[in-house]
């Protein structure tokens, strides 16, 4: 199996937009299990790496090709693209490889015609490639970002208008860093359990290291986590630290009846009923097919006290009304925040289909507040950056619907919101709007977590009560 065939493969099937990445790399390599681990971790590199850097690389293409990148036959777009990829930032692959592959790929894919021009080009770039020019920082401020970081320029203009040029920067960066997948163990494991099951899977070969926020959630930074012992006894599983903070954030109590209204694949369900021992989880979603991934994961997690529903949670279940003790709100939404793990969101997600969702947004929240009893808690969560899907949803939950905000001080962790008010005054310092346009209990009842400043996915979290 040529690899770099699939990689160019995968990258075209992207073009197409037949499927997200992760989920297609997800895909390929369980289809091609067969490789070694060199081969398998080359794949995903050159893969992930292209698409994340895409925008940075087209515009390299562009400066030094007579035809630009738009114009380009797709296969020959995508194996350029991958190939300077991999001349900028794979020092293990020497550089007359790349283009000897590159050439030998473009012949067997019917463009032999097209081999020089694949050539030469490839061998301009290696030759040039400490000098390879970025747009001009004075005068093209927003391109200047969206070129270095890959980020197509609407994004990087909303969160300057939102943050200010520095922390946009930052939260660029951030995105850019490394992604280790996130390791939850049971929240209730004690410490002796929870070393027993760390050594076993460290004698396997994993490297964990513990959240800086939460004791029972790892970074894998080596390791497959699928084949770590535990992993099919329902002892781990992948969840991001926000995710959990957002269960966290719920203070669910052991008796507590939750209804999760979004709860796809389960993540927060599943930690809801740890918590809610002797309590009950009811989790819905909108499809059969999602709800099916739920109970897989339920079923592999040992979850005996959740039960699922297929439920559009537009519409209020008049049942259901003043039953629950907590009510989780993890909104579709943009995933702004999980480019870092989803690369290819960036170049999907538009203005107009990220302000669409706050409509969708609006009509759970406000179908599912009636759930929640006079006194209990509703938590309102979602994976982006986008003040219109977050901060703005607050005020509406607050002032439109009537819930009270409720402080996240002394139930989240305080060394994140200690990185949060090192934030806030980032953004005073700059000029920004410090406040967000937010009332001082409202600023208090919700978190922005941002890469670059938190350990974290981008991701939202406020927390509000029924009033009694
Ligand atoms: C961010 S995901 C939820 C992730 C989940 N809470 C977890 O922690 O694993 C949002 C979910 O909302 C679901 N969804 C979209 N529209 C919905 C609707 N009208 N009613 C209920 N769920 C909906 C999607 O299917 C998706 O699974």
């Amino acid at each position: 199996m040529n690899t770099r065939e699939l990689v160019l493969d995968m990258l075209l099937s992207l073009e197409r937009e037949e499927d997200y990445s992760h989920r297609l790399m997800k895909a390929v390599l369980d289809k091609y299990d067969y490789l070694d681990s060199r081969d398998k971790a080359f794949v995903k590199r050159v893969t992930e790496g292209t698409l994340e850097r895409q925008l940075e690389l087209d515009y390299y293409l562009d400066s030094r090709s007579s035809l630009s990148v738009r114009k380009m036959r797709p296969l020959i777009r995508c194996l350029l693209r991958m190939s300077v990829y991999q001349l900028l930032y794979m020092d293990s692959v020497p550089d007359s490889a790349v283009c000897n592959e590159a050439c030998k790929l473009a012949a067997k894919r019917g463009f032999r015609n097209l081999k020089g021009f694949v050539n030469g080009l490839l061998r301009t770039i290696s030759k040039e490639k400490e000098n390879l020019p970025l747009p001009d920082e004075e005068k093209e401020p927003v391109k200047f970002l969206s070129v270095k970081y890959s980020m197509p320029e609407w994004l990087v203009e909303l969160w300057q208008d939102e943050y200010g040029r520095e922390i946009t920067e930052t939260i660029l960066k951030g995105l850019m860093e490394i992604h280790p997948v996130s390791l939850r163990l049971p929240s209730g494991l004690s410490d002796e359990h929870r070393n027993v099951l760390l050594s076993r899977m460290e004698s396997a070969g994993a490297k964990l290291t513990v959240s800086r926020y939460l004791p029972y959630v790892y970074l894998l930074t080596r390791g497959e986590f699928s084949s770590l012992p535990g992993f099919e006894e329902g002892l781990c599983t992948v969840q991001d630290v926000s995710s959990a903070l957002a269960v966290e954030a719920a203070e669910i109590g052991e008796t507590d009846f939750v209804i999760d209204v979004c709860a796809a694949p389960g993540g927060k369900s599943i930690l809801a009923a740890e918590k809610a021992r002797a309590g009950k989880v009811l989790a819905r979603d909108i499809s059969e097919e999602k709800i099916c991934r739920t109970e897989e994961n339920i079923r592999r997690m040992k979850a005996e006290n959740i039960e699922t529903e297929v439920h559009d949670g537009t519409l209020t279940d008049e049942e259901l009304v003043g039953k629950a003790d907590v009510v989780l709100l993890d909104v579709p939404c943009s995933g702004l925040g999980v480019m870092g793990k989803k690369r290819d969101i960036k170049y999907r997600v538009t203005r107009e289909s990220a302000e669409g969702l706050t409509e969708l947004q609006k009509r759970i929240v406000r179908a599912s507040v009636p759930y929640v009893k006079p006194g209990g808690t509703l938590v309102y969560s979602t994976c982006t950056i986008h003040r219109q899907e977050n901060e703005d949803m607050v005020r509406f939950i607050t002032e439109v619907l009537g819930l009270e905000p409720v402080s996240l001080t002394g139930v989240l962790p305080k060394s994140l919101l200690g990185e949060k008010k090192h934030l806030q005054n980032i953004l005073c310092r700059a000029g920004e709007e410090c406040g967000i346009g937010l009332t001082d209990a409202q600023r208090d009842a919700c978190i922005q977590l941002l890469p670059g400043y938190m350990e974290a996915d981008g991701f939202f979290i406020a927390r509000f009560r029924r009033k009694k």
